[in-house]
């Protein structure tokens, strides 16, 4: 399903104001300054922060619509979302906060463990699934979010900068799940600091600026023509 979105969101006085559509099995990077807006792009599209103008659709759903005042809950959305402070179950297991969505849609306890323990191995994490959330570090937290968040069959993935903490190999795992998860026709917008992944993951980047669009395109025609002095600095460390 296509995600199609035009989020405008009014955060202290940051104006977000961005249109982007995402086609079923692509991937859309974000890229953009600390404060551009980034993750408040892919709050307003989970639903946790309330739209000002415009809408989010997935296919013929519309899952927020501002003229219209409908604004679907974000437990409701069906979509798997990975955000920056991780939000797992601290006192759940790495294996219970993966297998929780299959859970509550319904999947038997056995198989959803199983899958679960499935995909903690995909992102090198096998031997720390009864480990409970909070003990985890950071970077390991980061890899059981993206595991739950493509878990549970979502409709779309929204995924706040997936490899941020990780070493090159396991950089490449985590990255393996995504695409896997984005092959079976899943739209995914993945926030990232690194040209890196957007040149190796995504169809398309978008670079935000102050909570606009500054540039988008494929990500190697991005960086091969820089259209604002942070995209030239984001290239140039490319
Ligand atoms: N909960 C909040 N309440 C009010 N303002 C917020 C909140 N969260 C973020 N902001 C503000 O919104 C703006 C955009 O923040 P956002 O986190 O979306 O940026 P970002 O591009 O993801 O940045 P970073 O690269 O640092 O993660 C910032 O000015 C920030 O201070």
């Amino acid at each position: 399903m296509m995600l199609d979105v035009h989020a405008r969101v009014q955060r202290g006085s940051l104006t977000l104001d961005v249109a982007l559509r995402v086609p079923p099995g692509a991937v859309l990077a974000v890229m953009g300054p600390n404060g551009s807006g980034k993750s408040t792009l892919l709050e307003a599209v989970a639903g946790l922060v309330p739209l000002t103008a415009g809408h989010v659709r997935l296919g013929d759903d519309v899952l927020a619509d501002a003229a219209a005042g409908h604004h679907r809950p974000p437990a409701q959305r069906r979509l798997g979302v990975a955000l920056q402070d991780g939000a797992l179950f601290g006192h759940l297991s790495a294996r219970e906060n993966v297998a929780f969505g299959p859970r509550a849609q319904g999947v038997r306890a056995a198989a959803a463990r199983a899958a679960a323990d499935a995909l903690l191995a995909d992102v090198g994490l096998a031997e720390h699934a009864r480990t409970r959330a909070d003990r985890l570090s950071g970077g390991q937290a980061q890899r059981v979010a993206v595991a739950r968040a493509v878990a549970a069959r979502p409709r779309a993935l929204l995924l706040d900068e997936p490899f941020g903490a990780l070493d090159a190999g396991t950089r490449h795992r985590v990255r393996g799940v995504v695409r896997r998860a984005v092959a079976a026709g899943v739209p995914a917008l993945v926030v990232t600091h690194d040209l890196r992944d957007a040149l190796e993951l995504a169809d398309e980047l978008l670079v935000l600026e102050a909570g606009r669009a500054v540039q988008r395109g494929a990500p190697a025609e991005v960086a091969a023509a820089p259209a604002t002095a942070y995209v030239r600095r984001v290239a140039a460390a490319g």
